[in-house]
């Protein structure tokens, strides 16, 4: 099968995209937590620098959950059955996306430290 046009490329991304966000809880939960962020981004008007790192961020997880969803689909049709190299390439790909989003965390944390006390301090 091979697609006709760019538009059809995309079309079909996007499809993946809405399989992963229909099909994965975790993929909804890395949606509304990046809807949180970026809202929060832009209320505390943070810096360019700050911006992409958080977008590098959300993408990165996001992106680390469309592979997983991807392993697990394949790895479903290949060995249905219960298989050890089954679960140590399902197991490994959940751990891509578990350290993405240990990193996602860490610096949502520290771009976010300093805005959060300036504002406390200034009292709201
Ligand atoms: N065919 C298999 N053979 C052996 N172990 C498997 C197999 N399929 C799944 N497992 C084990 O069960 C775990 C959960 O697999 P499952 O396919 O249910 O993913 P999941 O819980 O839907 O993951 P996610 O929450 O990322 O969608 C895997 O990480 C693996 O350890």
């Amino acid at each position: 099968m091979k697609s006709d046009s760019l538009l059809e490329s995309f079309a079909y991304a996007a499809e993946g995209v809405r399989y992963a966000l229909r099909t994965q809880r975790n993929m909804r939960i890395h949606a509304a937590a990046a809807v949180a962020v970026i809202t929060a981004a832009a209320l505390l008007h943070l810096s360019w620098g700050r911006w992409v790192v958080l977008l590098l961020a959300i993408t990165l997880v996001m992106a680390m959950e469309l592979m997983n969803t991807a392993l697990e689909a394949v790895v479903d049709l290949a060995s249905p059955e219960v298989h050890p190299l089954a679960k140590a390439a399902k197991d490994a790909a959940a751990g891509a996306v578990l350290l993405s989003a240990i990193f996602a965390v860490a610096a949502g944390c520290i771009i976010f430290f300093r805005p959060v006390m300036d504002l406390l301090g200034s009292g709201g």
